[in-house]
């Protein structure tokens, strides 16, 4: 199998009340199956579940914190067990806080950092993605052949910062071609379906490959459990104890989401993006030598207000 040049494709959203617009990247896949080239567009945008918008609105910003003073604490949310979480703080490292404030964060706001979705094939890594970056919701599927990836804007304590999600094939065929993907990433999400607890236990093996390509003491990672809205509250409850156990022993971050509903979609990627933002500030300072600052830093009565979560850049127009 070989695999061409990728090219990008740049998509112009309209303007959003409030927030502005999103940039959404995509690529179109060459590749040859067997010696026949297939080429296969990034998929369509799909229109938004009938159901969502009517019993599911869109969250208020307000409660996810675009650009405001976030009421949402990762740590309080449900699907969020403290003894599942990356970090237990709810506030920026002070370093990180005090280096945006004093504009000090290097190369950071002008970074794309990797994220890739990796688990087994069905479990809804696309629908995640979509629910996240064009809120709409497939419920017909289609397999992903090799890989196709999202660019989302976030602004992380007035920084702006990008991740470009991943989205890679969980079919065993197309695992070769989506494995070269996997390098330089700096967030691994796995993603597992809570009604099919094999998915669950494939994730050390998902989890297992990505790490091959990638640095594990330089990767973040989060297990998400996906079609919650599938569950009854007893199925989930099992399934959940199992998941904290595996995100123990990986040190993932746990989360469960429906794409259906949307419950916890944004939450979660705001979270990535805060967390691997805090990384990026962190590692910048550590490589400017400015380590000593952070021993002096105190947390002022303002930063109690920078929640350790992000929110999307809506600029009124994309590259
Ligand atoms: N009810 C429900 N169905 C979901 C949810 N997420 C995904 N699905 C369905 O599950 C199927 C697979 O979703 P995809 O997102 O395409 O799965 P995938 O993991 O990307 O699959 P591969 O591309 O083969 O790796 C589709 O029929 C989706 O509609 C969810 O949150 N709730």
């Amino acid at each position: 199998m070989n695999i061409l040049a990728p090219v990008r494709r740049d998509r112009v959203l309209a303007e959003l009340p409030q927030v502005g617009t999103r940039a959404t990247s995509g690529l179109w896949l060459s590749l040859s199956v067997g010696g026949e080239k297939v080429v296969q567009p990034r998929r369509p945008a799909r229109p938004a579940a009938p159901g969502w918008s009517a019993s599911h609105p869109t969250p208020s910003p307000g409660l996810l914190g675009y650009g405001t003073k976030a009421p949402f604490s990762p740590c309080s949310s449900q699907c969020l067990k403290k003894e599942a979480a990356l970090h237990v703080r709810k506030d920026f490292h002070p370093r990180v806080t005090c280096a945006c404030q004093e504009h000090r964060t290097g190369t950071v706001g002008f970074k794309i950092s990797k994220v890739i979705v990796v688990g087994d094939l069905s479990v809804g890594k696309t629908c995640l993605i979509n629910r996240f970056c064009k809120d709409t919701f497939d419920k017909n599927y289609k397999a992903t052949i090799g890989v196709d990836f999202e660019m989302e804007r976030f602004e992380v304590l007035g920084v702006p910062f990008s991740l470009q999600l991943w989205d890679t094939a969980g079919q065993e065929r197309f695992k070769c071609i989506a494995s070269t993907y996997y390098r330089g990433a700096q967030a691994i999400i796995i993603v597992f379906n809570l009604n099919d607890v094999a998915s669950l236990e494939h994730t050390k093996q998902w989890l297992a490959d990505a790490l091959k390509e990638n640095d594990p003491s330089n990767v973040l990672l989060f297990l998400v459990g996906s079609k919650k809205d599938l569950s009854t509250p007893a199925q989930y409850s099992l399934m959940e104890k199992d998941a904290l156990k595996v995100a123990q022993e990986i040190k993932a971050e746990y989360w469960a989401v429906s794409s259906l509903t949307g419950e916890n979609v944004q939450e979660f990627f705001f979270r990535v993006a805060a967390l691997t933002f805090e990384a990026n500030v962190l590692a910048e300072l550590e490589k400017s030598g400015a380590r000593h600052i952070a021993d002096v830093v105190r947390i002022n009565s303002d930063d109690k207000n920078l929640y350790l979560t992000a929110s999307k850049k809506k600029a009124t127009c994309c590259p």
